[in-house]
């Protein structure tokens, strides 16, 4: 209820309003509204501003900078630079690709040079693709960078480590010497986010400036290496787990309710032709578009749950020194991020097709969600080089099967137990164990495949790298398998365990059959060639799809209603929760900068010949028209 964080309407504001409203919100909501204990915005409100606050600022300023001091910086480190960061004293962003190269870490081309003499670092980009390029808040929010550079010491590489590199004045905010910095331009969502570009020229660091918590430079220019190097990539990894509640499911959410919610009001069109026309939800079509789409929010948030328990269970090991958990961890969160993203993004898209011309307006809410979700499918990690990441480590998993009982997610790889499919009615394919089995046998088979056809290729003479890059999409596929089977068992156990009503458990329970069927119908290919199901257990398992459409229907819009969405966190006319879809759509547009005034003055001046011509013709008065 603080007029302060009402959203004012971001279709009827230009970028650079949308970019100094979302930080005077952001700063209100983090310094002035919340409690905090330290760093931390404590209190109920704490759930609201992260459903509520449409176009946050300082994303990777919280997000990923201050994780970073916290996961790389040595305890002073930390001490000097946490408490100015929390308190927003200083800005800083996470700055690590490049124009030239995101993907490909060992080729980034910043190099950081140890000056033993001044016991300083200095800073340059060689060439111009080795600006830095994208980091979110740098554009003209940051005054300091965590610049991920490579490390040189009397000519000798080292690899990327992260330095803090001051780019602005704390005074007057301008650029330093040697620091050419800015925004790099429209793009297709965050248009609250001032992207940057920073291209640094001989900038000079101190010695003590290099995070140190994984490995350090001495005065006279000895490194030292102080643990598992692959904790340097361990920022990425903490991103990946966490993004999937704020960057996926949640948006999804919100797409879902707008879209399940208009269609219970839209009619168009008739089924039975005596009778008068059917809201769109009652179409069979549109709850196949919709309702597996519902079901995505709920088991993307059960596994993400899942996923973010296991990051914490492994950052207490890493306190103790025991990183033996980091490969599984990675392997899961690159592939959670990469196919929950493909999955909510697309999902997205389907259910903004699904409400038609209004779907296309920016009054619906829809675009702005499908496009910021686009963008989850590219950043912390490019969805196909996160799920190689992730095929990776389930060959390596697949091969020591053979040798040994296999635990944690990958435990099905070393399952010999028989897996055939018994399922003679739709029935017997709504069971939750059934469609476990029906997924783990899919990945199993999946991932077996992929390692088979790059044996045989190594065999006959292929290069172990060759035959990796012509297996790309078995491993691919491989690896969503693996997280499809990931998502639906934990999904199944969240759900037997959770402690709720007997209804609200079967509606889960509808939920994540429909989610698990609607993923084997779009996949059937996989599970017929693996023998995971006939042909004919393939009908009975579009049936049980089917079925629990019909099933769901009637509780759909209460479902979505549960999100708890209010109207200003949608800001959609379609999704208000009055229903008043038409009055709202109009009262919208009206407001829109074009109808200011009732003539747009610019575009009538080039217009004003022609009319009047027309008219004098309309009139009587004009020549015959030259055609
Ligand atoms: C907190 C909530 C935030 C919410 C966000 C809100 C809104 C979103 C708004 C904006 C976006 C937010 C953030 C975006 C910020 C960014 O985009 S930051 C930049 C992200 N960039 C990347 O993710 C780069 C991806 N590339 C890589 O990670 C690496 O280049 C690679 C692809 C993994 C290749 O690594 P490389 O070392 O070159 O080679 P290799 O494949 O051989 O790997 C070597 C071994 O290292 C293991 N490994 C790789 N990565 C990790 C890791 N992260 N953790 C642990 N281990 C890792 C790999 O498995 C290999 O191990 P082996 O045992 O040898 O198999
Ligand atoms: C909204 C947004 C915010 C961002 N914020 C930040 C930030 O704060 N800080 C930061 O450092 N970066 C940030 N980024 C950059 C982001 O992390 C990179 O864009 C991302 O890692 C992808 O790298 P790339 O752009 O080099 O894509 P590329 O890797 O060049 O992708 C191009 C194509 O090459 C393919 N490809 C690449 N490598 C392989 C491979 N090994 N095998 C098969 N195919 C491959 C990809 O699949 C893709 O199809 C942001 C990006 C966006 C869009």
């Amino acid at each position: 209820n603080d007029t302060s964080m009402q959203h004012r309407n971001l279709n009827h504001m230009t970028r650079e309003e949308r970019f100094s409203e979302a930080m005077r919100r952001t700063l209100y909501a983090l310094k002035v509204l919340l409690p905090r204990e330290g760093w931390t915005p404590v209190g109920p409100e704490m759930k609201y501003l992260a459903r509520a606050i449409k176009e946050f600022t300082f994303i990777i300023h919280a997000g990923v900078f201050i994780p970073c001091i916290m996961s790389y910086g040595t305890n002073e480190q930390i001490a000097k630079w946490f408490p100015l960061a929390a308190d927003f004293r200083i800005i800083g962003t996470y700055a690590q690709t490049e124009l030239g190269h995101g993907s490909f870490l060992r080729g980034l081309e910043t190099i950081a040079t140890y000056d033993r003499a001044n016991q300083e670092f200095i800073i340059n980009c060689p060439k111009i693709t080795a600006m830095k390029w994208w980091p979110g808040d740098m554009g003209k929010s940051a005054n300091h960078v965590l610049l991920m550079a490579e490390l040189v010491i009397d000519g000798k590489k080292y690899g990327m480590h992260g330095f803090m590199v001051q780019i602005r004045d704390l005074t007057t905010h301008e650029p330093l010497p040697g620091v050419t910095v800015g925004d790099i331009g429209a793009k297709l969502s965050f248009e609250s986010v001032d992207n940057g570009f920073l291209y640094l020229q001989n900038v000079r660091i101190p010695r003590e400036n290099l995070l140190s918590k994984l490995s350090e430079v001495h005065p006279d220019g000895t490194y030292i290496k102080k643990g598992n190097q692959r904790l340097m990539y361990g920022s990425m990894v903490r991103v990946r787990v966490n993004l999937i509640a704020h960057e996926i499911v949640m948006p999804l959410a919100k797409a879902c309710t707008i879209a399940v919610r208009y269609s219970a009001v839209r009619r168009q069109g008739l089924i039975n032709p005596s009778k008068e026309e059917v809201p769109v939800l009652d179409y069979v079509a549109q709850q196949h578009k919709l309702l597996p789409q519902v079901a995505t929010v709920f088991m993307a948030h059960f596994a993400a749950k899942q996923l973010v328990k296991m990051h914490h269970d492994y950052s207490l090991e890493v306190e103790k020194g025991n990183t033996s958990q980091l490969p599984e961890l990675h392997a899961l969160s690159a592939g959670m991020k990469a196919c929950l993203s493909e999955q909510g993004a697309a999902g997205a898209e389907i259910v903004r097709r699904a409400c038609g011309g209004h779907g296309y307006s920016c009054g619906s809410g829809l675009p702005f969600i499908v496009n910021r979700m686009l963008a989850t499918c590219t950043y912390e990690g490019e969805n196909t080089v996160m799920q190689l990441q992730c095929a990776r480590y389930l060959i390596k998993c697949a091969d020591q099967a053979k040798k040994d009982k296999l635990t944690g997610s990958v435990w099905y790889l070393s399952d010999f137990s028989n897996m055939s499919c018994t399922a003679q009615t739709f029935g017997d394919l709504q069971e939750p164990s059934v469609l476990v089995k029906l997924h783990e046998r899919r990945a199993k088979c999946a991932v077996q495949h992929a390692g088979k056809k790059m044996q045989n290729m190594v065999k006959n003479g292929t290069p172990a790298h060759d035959a990796w890059n012509m297996m790309a999409t078995l491993l691919i596929n491989a690896a969503r398998a693996h997280i499809m089977q990931y998502v639906v068992g934990t999904s199944v156990t969240y759900i037997s365990e959770l402690s709720c009503s007997a209804s609200l458990k079967k509606i889960l329970t509808q939920l994540c059959a429909l989610y698990a069927l609607h993923n084997i119908n779009s996949n059937c290919g996989d599970f017929v060639k693996f023998g995971c199901l006939t042909s004919a257990q393939c009908d009975l398992a579009q049936e049980a799809e089917f079925n629990l459409l019909k099933q769901l229907r009637p509780d759909a819009v209460g479902i979505v209603d549960s999100f708890d969405f209010t109207d200003d966190i949608l800001q959609s006319c379609l999704g208000a929760y009055d229903g008043n879809v038409y009055e709202r759509l109009f009262e919208w547009a009206k407001q829109a900068p074009m109808n200011k005034t009732e003539v747009h003055q610019d575009s009538y001046q080039y217009l004003q010949p022609y009319l009047h011509e027309g008219r004098d013709v309309l009139e009587g008065r004009g020549r015959n028209s030259k055609l």
